[in-house]
């Protein structure tokens, strides 16, 4: 039978939309290219002052460090991520301020961290003045100061550090190569799934990383915390919610989920990661002398001073 003009002008633009979309995707490739770029020639003072070499060595890291990843990527399934999100729903964990969030924080030592044994007060602040040092907006200068402020989550409810704090990745495709230790993923029920364990997974190209499912941690739970509480900017949403998601803003994984508006996301996580890492190694701030200062921050961005966690 001849086709007829509906079946014509389906087909027609079947192979539009194939083109429009083809060209969205060197369009992408293009837009990253250029971030990575942008970013090689505008390192910060900060940045560039330090000896990268020194950070991140997780092959030399102690058997801390490596328990810890095992167990999380063997136990951040999608079922677990689907529980959590729906726990996070339903419940007030807890309600004080931030700096009250900062001073209960501070007896907690991260297992993920081969680069800081300090507490998490102490860490939260040398980011903080580091962006400060650097003469960056207000808003990130407060991001600093509040980015790890989810970890709380651990005295919350948690089932260890497993799924609070450490680098992020999704749930619900195949997990990347440039994951650290990508190995011990096999030991994941997840792994071998039928759709889970495919590359695209239960994910479609193109659909913004909005839309997938990131390992629950600190970042995940923050994220909802700042942004339905507080006035922050997109990009301190974003540098909150993908701080720890090395695979993707230093890897360069899963740029093929990535919307438009995640490029533009990406130059800010990337803007604020060195601040974050590199600060680390920067001297010990004394919490007492720093504390008015960042307490008009917070007021400014937080505008009912307790919150809800
Ligand atoms: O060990 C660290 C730490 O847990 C950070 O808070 C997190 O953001 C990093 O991604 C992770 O590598
Ligand atoms: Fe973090
Ligand atoms: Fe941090």
């Amino acid at each position: 039978m001849a086709p007829s003009a509906t079946d014509i002008y389906e087909e027609r633009d079947g192979q539009a939309l194939e083109s429009l979309s083809d060209n969205i995707d060197a369009v992408n490739v293009l837009k990253a290219d250029l971030i990575k770029e942008k970013s090689m020639h505008e390192k910060s003072e900060f940045d560039s002052e330090k000896d990268k070499t020194k950070f991140r060595q997780y092959e030399d890291a102690c058997d801390r460090v490596k328990n810890f990843y095992r167990e999380q990527h063997e136990r951040q399934t999608v079922a677990y991520n689907l529980k959590a999100r729906n726990d996070f729903k339903f419940k007030t964990r807890a309600r004080m301020s931030i700096w009250e969030a900062m001073e209960k924080l501070n007896t907690l030592i991260d297992e993920s961290d081969p680069d800081t044994s300090l507490s998490q007060i102490e860490h939260l602040l040398q980011s903080a003045e580091a962006i400060r040092r650097d003469g960056k907006p207000r808003w990130m200068q407060l991001t600093g100061l509040i980015h790890d402020l989810g970890k709380l989550l651990f005295f919350y409810g948690a089932e260890g550090q497993w799924d609070v704090v450490g680098d992020t990745f999704p749930v619900g495709c195949a997990f990347d190569k440039r994951i650290i230790y990508p190995d011990t993923f096999k030991g994941n029920p997840d792994y071998n799934h039928e759709i889970y364990g495919t590359k695209n997974g239960i994910y479609t190209p193109g659909c913004g990383l909005d839309n997938m499912m990131l390992s629950w941690g600190h970042d995940e739970y923050l994220y909802h915390i700042v942004k339905d509480q507080s006035t922050l900017p997109a990009e301190a949403l974003a540098m909150i919610r993908y701080h720890s998601f090395y695979p993707w803003h230093t890897g360069g994984a899963y740029r093929e989920f990535m919307d438009d508006h995640d490029y533009d996301m990406l130059a800010a996580v990337r803007a604020f990661n060195p601040y974050d890492l590199y600060s680390k190694s920067d001297d010990v701030p004394s919490a007492e002398e720093l504390k008015p200062y960042y307490m008009d921050l917070i007021d400014e961005y937080f505008p009912q001073r307790i919150i809800n966690w």
